[in-house]
């Protein structure tokens, strides 16, 4: 079982001293796309991992009780038997990591779940997301809510004013606030990089279980982000010895973009990292470019849209 982070007192003389060499982020960013999976059977084994971190996420305003039903059931069996059998993983249990949906959806995916006799957890954002500018007492009580109708995981998006104005006392404050409100569910923390401004600021900003957006600003999970928050996570590691999770989301379509995240996860973090409960992909659409993908891979062609439910 993975311990709990027990987090730390705020160290401002740490969070003063953060320097970013922007430069060398954009080159590491470029070679970490440029690794490649060259053999196809690992191509398709890596693929079926980054299924198993998925966060399978609907976060639109027209969600209804029977597309989040869907949503569920999808991340139940999220590859079609058949395929699984031909590869031999049809008895491996693969499901995604989690299901995420808005706080008013939670008590419908929860339902969904509990029928189908499924443990997956049900993972909400909350704290006024996208944009978090709504009172804190507001935003607590979401996030209690939350967790009150079911949800284990909670997706927080941090205050983006308090950072740009430098406030990280304030913002440090809200977060602690946060997690305990979250109680024994998990929560993560969506810096929504996009809007930070700088790479200096979203290091500052990096907290527990990072993930880099709402999937609603203009930029959303870049790999030059991503370098900067897995370097803070590195550093909160080797000074705390703790293992800080990282989730990005906000933008992922395809199955070659999964493996990129893999890869960045395996290179700059080591193997350790990449198990769900350290590493997630947040994404609506994903999981249909991965089907697609591996239904290719065992059929050696392409399947018509009908072929493949909700991809
Ligand atoms: O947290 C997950 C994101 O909102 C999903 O974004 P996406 O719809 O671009 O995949």
């Amino acid at each position: 079982m993975f311990a709990r982070n027990a987090g730390m007192n705020l160290d401002l003389e740490w969070v003063s001293k953060v320097r970013v060499n922007t430069q060398a982020v954009l080159k590491r960013a470029q070679q970490i796309q440029r690794c490649k999976v060259s053999k196809k059977q690992w191509q398709a084994a890596w693929q079926l991992k980054a299924v198993t971190c998925i966060d399978l996420t609907t976060l639109a305003g027209d969600d209804t009780p029977s597309n989040v039903h869907r949503l569920c059931m999808k991340a139940t069996q999220p590859i079609r038997q058949d395929l699984l059998k031909s590869m031999d993983m049809h008895d491996k249990g693969i499901t995604t990591a989690a299901v995420c949906v808005y706080p008013s959806r939670v008590a419908d995916a929860v339902k969904s779940l509990k029928a189908a006799n499924s443990s997956l957890p049900v993972a909400s954002v909350a704290t006024g997301f996208p944009a978090g500018q709504t009172p804190l007492k507001t935003r607590l009580e979401e996030v209690q809510l939350a967790v009150k109708d079911g949800a284990m995981e909670i997706d927080i998006v941090i205050n983006r004013t308090l950072a740009l104005t430098g406030q990280w006392a304030a913002l440090y404050d809200e977060i602690r606030q946060f997690r305990e409100a979250c109680g024994d569910a998990h929560m993560k923390s969506i810096l929504a990089v996009g809007e930070l401004g700088t790479f200096t600021n979203v290091y500052k900003a990096s907290s527990d279980f990072i993930k880099t957006s709402t999937g609603k600003e203009s930029v959303n999970a870049t790999y030059p982000f991503a370098i900067v928050m897995v370097r803070a996570i590195r550093d909160y590691y080797l000074r705390t010895g703790h293992m800080v999770g990282f989730k990005p989301a906000g933008g992922i379509r395809t199955a070659q973009e999964s493996v990129v995240w893999l890869t960045l996860m395996k290179e700059e973090l080591g193997d350790e990292w990449l198990t769900p409960h350290l590493f997630r992909l947040g994404a609506s659409s994903l999981l249909a470019d991965i089907e697609r993908q591996i239904y290719h891979y065992v059929t050696g062609r392409y399947a018509a849209y009908h072929e493949l439910p909700m991809a």
